[in-house]
């Protein structure tokens, strides 16, 4: 991390701004001023790039006016103007003017920072069919022969093969096109992305027809996606002319398929939109994605000629604040209809993951622990689902309850009433008389009638139950199905080996607690089952979530003495450090700056379904700093080898797969010094 931590500056993020200025046609002193108090906008808000229509200053449909000495001459005073004025703003701007060089007429975008103009790029795909007449009174980029022009006195690169790169600012690098040029097959900024671009930006005109903005939305996204970078597009808004066409001001910005923010269509007022494009995301997944270098290496002729224009960029100071949206909930969906797309994937996921297992194996029959606790709770439901869907009776999922000495009474009940109201085969042995059996064959002092609640204690209770599990399954021809779920494994929360560690197959390998907890949730609200089922979840949901391996108070049976969430930190920041340690690999501090921006304040919006105010939690940044300390205390050194071996089990989200089969393969011996003093040395107390 290099700066203040209260800054999007110093967690790799700049921030953009999509700038929609009222115009007038042929108007360019009028449009320069209307740029300039929208360039001002956009330098309070710290902004780093800020994006304006095609030909802005001159305004776009101005049509065989362009061929206007007047006009021309007039559109070159404006950009001078803006140049001026650009001396004392944050972002590079990027305007859009026609432009006359070497005799003919280009479309242009002039890339402006500081005072200085640092490139030229005229547009390479000139729109000529329908209501587009470009080629009549434009040039395109292929058609220039110069690779330097002079403007305003200041000789500057132009072509459509620069990238304007932050020589102090790590994967800030800026690639413009306009407008047709995305529309075409293959966008110059694809190759401006594969020279190194991360941001990609297209000055735009679009006039408005029905059904339009969808595809620009589509365009922008899939642009973004492919290439891994942001996409800032801006359409021309009020005041182009109207004779043949009208006009949207359509602003958005893209980061990776994901959209950040858009304007508001055919507003009549001029606009400005602004998001943060994380450059280390972009970096991070272009990294990782073999196929993108791939690729530059297939065109590394062409990427070779790409002009890698540099600048200084001067960050901005202060405490500057994350201006996009963070999900608290990073593998449960703020959206409602998104959230229960991903439910019934992920819940489809593993019932087909296990129906294969089931029929390759040729067993009938599955075996499984169920303990009134969360995990089991949701692996048995999937059981049930896909006896269901093979046609298989539910009496073939031999149920097990196996109370021990830390049973409560709330869980037991749940437990009972769940494999009953499932109509599974239901069974309970009481696992006490041979738990006692091991601990005297150790000399343990728990047989003394002392009250030493030790891991032994412990991992002799859970190793017991996975040991009566496997015993049973081959008694009885069935596997043991596997209950574990990704934020125990990231955690090491388990007991290796001989117990819950070990199974034959787990289909919640791949799912973090918070889904579980909301898979449980859709369950009930979709119906899935009866409602004696449903009332039984619920109960379930509400049960504090413990291992239940250490005895309780004799006069407080429900209140377990061990709190999971109090020894190894609440699972809803867990996920959340999880989701953004693994799939992204950011460092400490900018996990817990985007910890805190989502966690910090819980009268935000942006909370799933059921979560009523009483229910939310909010934490500060030193609570965050703590367990994220804990977890990589955890993750990184003493628990890697427990996710070394596990079982099969399907990979459900993109968010992780600890499996090393899946996409987390990783030493068991490794340090983890790089990140606790990371985090100790950057995030305040
Ligand atoms: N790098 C490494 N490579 C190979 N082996 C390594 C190792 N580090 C430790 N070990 C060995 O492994 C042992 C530690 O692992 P392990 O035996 O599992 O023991 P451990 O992780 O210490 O204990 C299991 C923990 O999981 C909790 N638990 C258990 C069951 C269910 C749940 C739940 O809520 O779902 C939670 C339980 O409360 C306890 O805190 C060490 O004693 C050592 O023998
Ligand atoms: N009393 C029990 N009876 C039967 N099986 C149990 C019992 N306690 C634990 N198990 C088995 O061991 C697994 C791990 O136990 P643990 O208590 O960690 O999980 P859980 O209760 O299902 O879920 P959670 O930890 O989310 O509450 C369970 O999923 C279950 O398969
Ligand atoms: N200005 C342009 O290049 C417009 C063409 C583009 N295809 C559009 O319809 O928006």
């Amino acid at each position: 991390m290099t700066g203040i931590f209260r800054s999007i500056y110093s967690h790799g993020f700049v921030r953009a701004a999509v700038c929609i200025p009222s115009v007038r046609v042929a108007d360019p002193i009028y449009n320069a001023e209307h740029t300039l108090g929208l360039a001002r906008r956009a330098s309070e808000m710290h902004a780093a790039v800020a994006l304006f229509p095609e030909m802005g200053l001159s305004a776009y449909s101005n049509d065989d006016l362009f061929h206007q000495d007047a006009l021309l001459d007039a559109t070159v005073v404006a950009i001078g103007k803006v140049v001026e004025e650009s001396k004392a703003l944050t972002p590079v701007l990027l305007v859009g003017a026609p432009l006359r060089f070497e005799g003919k007429l280009f479309n242009c975008a002039v890339v402006i920072y500081r005072g200085a103009i640092l490139g030229i790029v005229p547009k390479t795909y000139l729109p000529n069919y329908r209501e587009f007449y470009e080629k009549r009174q434009f040039a395109a980029a292929r058609e220039a022969v110069a690779r330097e022009v002079t403007l305003l006195g200041q000789r500057v690169p132009f072509g459509s093969d620069i990238v304007f790169q932050a020589s102090n600012v790590r994967d800030f690098g800026i690639h413009v096109e306009i407008c047709e040029d995305v529309w075409t097959p293959v966008p110059p900024s694809t190759f401006g992305a594969l020279a190194g671009a991360t941001v990609l930006a297209n000055l735009s005109a679009s006039n408005i027809t029905i059904g339009k903005a969808d595809y620009r939305r589509d365009l922008c996204a899939s642009q973004s996606g492919r290439c891994v970078a942001a996409y800032l597009y801006s359409a021309a808004g009020p005041g182009e002319s109207t004779t043949d066409l009208a006009w949207d001001g359509h602003a958005l910005i893209y980061e990776n398929n994901e959209l950040l923010a858009e304007s508001t269509r055919f507003s009549a007022d001029e606009q400005i939109i602004a998001s943060d494009i994380d450059l280390e995301r972009l970096a991070q997944d272009r990294m990782r994605l073999s196929s993108f270098h791939d690729t530059a290496g297939d065109y590394r002729e062409r990427l070779r000629e790409i002009r890698q224009v540099e600048f200084e960029f001067q960050i901005p100071e202060g405490e500057i604040g994350l201006l996009r949206h963070v999900e608290r909930f990073p593998f449960v969906p703020n959206d409602a209809a998104l959230r229960d797309e991903r439910c019934y994937e992920a819940y489809n996921i593993q019932v087909h993951g296990l129906m294969k297992r089931l029929a390759s194996t040729g067993l009938q029959k599955i075996v499984i622990g169920v303990s009134g606790g969360l995990d089991s709770t949701h692996a048995l439901i999937v059981a049930a689902r896909t006896m269901d869907r093979l046609g298989l009776p539910r009496k073939n999922i031999l149920a097990f309850t196996m109370p021990g000495f830390a049973t409560s009474d709330i869980t037991l009940k749940n437990a009972r009433g769940l494999m009953e109201a499932l109509g599974t085969t239901a069974h309970e042995i009481d696992i006490r008389p041979s738990c006692l059996q091991m601990m005297r064959d150790l000399g343990h002092p728990f047989i003394g009638g002392e009250p030493v609640y030790d891991i032994t204690f412990e991992n002799v209770q859970a190793g017991e139950r996975t040991s009566h599990l496997f015993r049973l399954a081959n008694f009885h021809d069935g596997f043991v199905l596997g209950t574990g779920d990704l934020s125990e494994l990231a955690l090491g929360w388990c007991t290796y080996g001989v117990g819950d560690h070990m199974s034959h197959y787990n289909v919640n390998a791949s799912v973090p607690k918070t889904l579980i907890q909301y898979l449980l949730r859709w369950v009930i609200g979709s119906k899935q089952f009866d409602s004696a089922t449903s009332e039984i979840l619920q109960s379930i949901l509400d049960t504090e979530i413990s291992p239940e391996l250490v005895p309780h108070d004799a006069d407080n049976n429900d209140k377990p003495a061990q709190s999971t969430e109090q020894k190894i930190g609440p699972y809803e920041l867990q996920d959340f450090n999880i989701y953004y340690v693994t799939r992204y690999g950011f460092r400490p501090s900018k996990v817990a700056f985007l910890s805190q921006h989502a966690w910090g304040d819980k009268t935000h919006g942006g909370w799933p379904a059921g979560f009523d105010l009483a229910k939310r939690n909010e934490y500060d940044l030193p609570t965050i700093k703590k367990w994220l300390g804990t977890f990589l205390f955890r993750f990184f050194k003493t628990s890697q080898f427990k996710r070394s071996c596990i079982p099969n089990g399907p990979k459900v989200g993109s968010g992780g797969s600890l499996s090393p089969r899946g996409d987390w393969r990783a030493p068991s011996d490794s340090e983890a010094n790089v990140w606790m003093d990371e985090l100790k040395n950057n995030v305040p107390d």
